[in-house]
This record gives C-alpha cells, sequence and structure tokens, in this order.
C-alpha cells in the first residue's frame, strides 16, 4: 500500500505485484465477463485484507487447549458497513465481504448521464443505520469524474456518522479524487492504481473501459 503524495488519505496498490497482475487482466479488452467479474471479486477479497492493517485492533486473553495467551481481534472489523454502488460493485463487494465477514450491507444505485453534465441518478437507496464505531467502506471500481461518489457519500452521511469513511475501488483519475476530497475532506481512498486522466465522454485513460458492462454486458435501452 502506497500513500499518494497529492492528496491526504489517498492510497494505491500500485506496490503490490500481485494486486497489479489482476488489474492487468482486468485492463486486458480480451479479459471476458467471467474472468472479469472473478478478478472483480480476487481484488475485493485482496484489498480488504490490506484494509484489514489500518483497522484497530484489541489484544485478547485467550486459553489454548495447553495454557493460557494473548490473541489479537481486529474491533474495527467487527463494524463495518460496505455500500454496494451499483452494477459494477457487485463482484467487488462479494470479494470484500470474505475478508469482512461482520459487516453489514447497504445497496445504492448510480447511473452516470452522459457528458458533458453527468448528471446522477439514484433510484434506489438501501443503507442501514450508521454507528460513531462504523467503518463505511463505499465500493465503486470506477472512480471517474467522481460524481457518483460525492452524491453517495451525500446520501450515506444521512444515515448517522461513521468512525471512518472509506471508499475502495480498483481504478481513479486524479480530477475525480480531487473532486471527491473537495466535497468530502474526511473520506480515505483506496485504489488499486491511480490513472492518467479522462477522455471527453468521462472514461478513465488507460482505464478497462465499461466496468459494468464488461461484468455483465452491455444494457440495452427499449
Ligand atoms: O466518477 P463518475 O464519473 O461518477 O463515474 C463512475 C461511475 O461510473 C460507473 O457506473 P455507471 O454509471 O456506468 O453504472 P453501471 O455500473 O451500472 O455501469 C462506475 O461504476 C461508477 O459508479
Ligand atoms: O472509465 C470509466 C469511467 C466510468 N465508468 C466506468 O465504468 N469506466
Ligand atoms: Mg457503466
Amino acid at each position: 500500500m502506497k500513500r499518494d503524495g497529492r492528496w491526504e488519505g489517498v492510497y494505491s496498490f500500485e506496490d503490490s505485484p500481485f494486486i497489479m497482475e489482476i488489474l492487468t487482466e482486468l485492463r486486458d479488452e480480451r479479459t471476458g465477463p467471467i474472468a472479469f467479474r472473478k478478478g472483480l471479486v480476487k481484488l475485493g477479497r485482496y484489498m480488504a485484507y490490506e484494509l484489514t492493517k489500518t483497522m484497530e485492533i484489541e489484544k485478547v486473553p485467550i486459553k489454548t487447549p495447553l495454557e493460557e495467551t494473548e490473541g489479537t481481534l481486529i474491533k474495527d472489523r467487527r463494524n463495518v458497513i460496505i455500500i454496494t454502488v451499483l452494477r459494477a460493485a457487485i463482484p467487488l463487494m462479494e470479494g470484500l465481504i470474505k475478508v469482512l465477514d461482520h459487516s453489514r450491507v447497504g445497496i445504492v444505485s448510480a447511473s452516470r448521464g452522459k457528458a458533458p453534465k453527468f448528471e446522477i441518478e439514484m433510484k434506489y437507496v438501501k443503507v442501514p443505520q450508521v454507528k460513531p464505531d462504523d467503518t463505511v467502506i463505499i465500493a465503486d471500481p470506477m472512480i471517474a469524474t467522481g460524481s457518483t461518489l460525492i452524491k453517495v457519500l451525500e446520501e450515506v452521511k444521512k444515515y448517522g456518522d461513521a468512525k471512518r469513511y472509506v471508499i475502495v475501488g480498483v481504478l481513479a483519475a486524479p480530477e475525480g479524487i480531487s473532486r471527491i476530497k473537495e466535497a468530502h475532506p474526511d473520506v480515505e481512498i483506496f485504489v488499486a492504481a491511480i490513472d492518467r486522466e479522462l477522455n471527453e465522454k468521462g472514461y478513465i485513460l488507460p482505464g478497462l473501459g465499461d466496468a459494468g458492462d464488461r461484468a455483465f454486458g452491455a444494457p440495452i435501452r427499449i
């Protein structure tokens, strides 16, 4: 895990060869939906594991069959809410919850409109009560303009004050991170990698394309 000096509380995993190998498969245009979804699940699992290193732990007395000793408990792991941003975060959440298995889960829908406005439509919001000890993890693979996550954070913050707000994603564009940090300076961001820029349609470059479409196929409008 590597802190990015351009912002406070922003980390990438560009120093992790294994995470970079999974990302390489996700970026590759030849990777089909089955392998793409599997890659997202794997990333979620390993990123959650890395995230536990930033969590508060507690030393606890335990008894082995032979004697008393001291054990470790990750306190914060017991107080996690994962917010899944439809669609593309579904496989990422599946991976995160394998490690963060006590998590409560919120589901929100967010659909980004076309350039240049990129208006976000949020029709479905189901979020549990947020308590002061909670770490709220917002899972969304792509941080492009940042508009989706700014809106999701605004909404989620109505459900109570958390100990931490953490975004877990795959790729981010620098402009998206800057916009989120400006609107929500308290949020921490963990992404596999931070890419170069956005194109005129709001896609991350070099990126991996449309994460939702690659995972689930392109929807049609009727
Ligand atoms: O940072 P932004 O510019 O807001 O863009 C990022 C959003 O775009 C994608 O979702 P999309 O709207 O394509 O929905 P989908 O997951 O259903 O494809 C992605 O999963 C993010 O939620
Ligand atoms: O590059 C991008 C930008 C937004 N959403 C995606 O799925 N990909
Ligand atoms: Mg999409």
